[in-house]
């Protein structure tokens, strides 16, 4: 479909892209048989884009979209009181919009299109925006190899009564202290619960989790005893951020371990408006090098793949920890779809690459 669209030479202008002078051509669509009159100097890969304004500004940054264009592709916004089938012809569509109706045009458009690769399918989206589905995946998955096990943090899901989650908890065998998250991903308030009596001030709909310590490393200690505390905002995330086949993975601060004493001599509800963004990047930090290192390679790819089969979505995060005091345990406790990829080192290239890879697939 992208090779149908063409550049036309007398539609060409030029432009200084970075250092270099561009031709830069007026797109046209092909039909009402406006391409066929110019001849093709290029194939253009045709990326619509139906993204929330805040999304369009972290990642289509200028640089991205410059080095895009020189690599033959365009981004076009989606016009969502159009008709999707009187736009385009896309040969990607990219997005991140939630809404039933939003999702039955997807569908529509992408049976009506099957040509037309649609980033990704709102139904296996579906199952990374709702907690209790969410981690599904990684848990049958029950990663296990030579570099270390992959689980999911023990999980209950609370849908109503407040007042029934201490006995519900009690009954799982949930340990304390317990983290409380909205059941929709796309609320990102957190609560720690330190006693069971609290829990009852939570509100449902939500998951409550066993919450992993995963600061400092106490097993090291006998070979390297404890130094001035250097990790002072708590213990360390891995973002391991997947464009297709590419993984890039980045270290965050996190919430600081709780101490068998501290549970024992604290009692409340802790909340936490949105602790994921508030965490600075802690890859520039002096850390532990125990706590800095990264997982694995070779188990982050088996992962990677996995996922990526299994949920059916190229875009997306994962969110993973190493238990305290394990050199091998490792738990994914969050999955985002299309993440804030503005953040990871070299986005431009790996994406585009990525774009230019799923036409030359087709
Ligand atoms: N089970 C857990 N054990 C330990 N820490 C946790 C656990 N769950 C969450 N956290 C901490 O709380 C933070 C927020 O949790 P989570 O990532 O699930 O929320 P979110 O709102 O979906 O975040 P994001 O902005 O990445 O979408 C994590 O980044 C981590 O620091
Ligand atoms: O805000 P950023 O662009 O950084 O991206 C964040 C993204 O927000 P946006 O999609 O609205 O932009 C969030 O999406 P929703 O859960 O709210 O849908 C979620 O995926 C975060 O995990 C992302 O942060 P990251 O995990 O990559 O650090
Ligand atoms: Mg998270
Ligand atoms: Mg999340």
């Amino acid at each position: 479909m992208g090779g149908e669209i063409t550049y036309g030479k007398s539609e060409a202008r030029e432009e200084i892209v970075g250092e270099e002078k561009m031709v830069v051509a007026q797109r046209r669509y092909t039909p009402a048989g406006v391409g066929g009159v110019f001849p093709p100097l290029m194939k253009v890969v045709v990326v619509g884009y139906a993204l929330t304004s805040k999304k369009i500004k972290s990642f289509l940054q200028p640089q991205f979209e410059r080095l895009a264009r020189k690599k033959g592709i365009l981004f076009v916004p989606i016009d969502l009181k159009r008709p999707l089938s009187d736009q385009g012809p896309f040969d990607i569509v990219l997005h991140k919009l939630s809404g039933k109706e939003w999702r039955r045009v997807l569908e529509d458009y992408g049976n009506a299109n099957p040509e037309v690769t649609v980033l990704d399918p709102p139904d296996a989206i579906q199952q990374v925006y709702n907690r209790q589905s969410m981690l599904q995946d990684v848990a049958d998955l029950n990663l296990s190899d030579v570099y270390g096990k992959v689980g999911v943090p023990k999980q209950l899901v609370i849908k109503k009564d407040p007042l029934s989650i201490p006995g519900a908890v009690n009954k799982s065998g949930l340990r304390l202290p317990i983290v409380a998250k909205p059941l929709f991903a796309k609320s990102h308030e957190l609560s720690l619960a330190y006693d069971e009596f609290s829990l009852q001030k939570l509100e449902p709909p939500l998951v409550l989790q066993e919450f992993i310590n995963h600061g400092m490393r106490e097993i090291l200690y006998g070979v390297f005893p404890p130094l001035p505390c250097r990790n002072l905002q708590g213990g360390v995330l891995f973002k391991v951020y997947i464009v297709g086949e590419t993984i890039k993975v980045l270290r965050r601060f996190s919430l600081p371990d709780v101490s068998k004493r501290e549970l024992s001599k604290s009692a409340g509800v802790y909340r936490f408006p949105r602790v994921s963004c508030a965490a600075a990047s802690a890859d520039e930090a002096d850390l532990d090098p125990c706590v800095a290192e990264l997982p694995p390679r070779p188990l982050l790819e088996k992962l990677a793949k996995e996922l990526r089969r299994r949920l059916g979505l190229r875009l997306f995060n994962l969110d993973i920890i190493r238990e305290h005091g394990t050199r091998d345990n490792y738990y994914v406790i969050d999955i985002n779809y299309f993440p804030g990829y503005g953040k990871m080192p070299e986005y431009e290239h790996i994406f585009t690459d990525f774009l230019l890879s799923l036409v030359q697939s087709k």
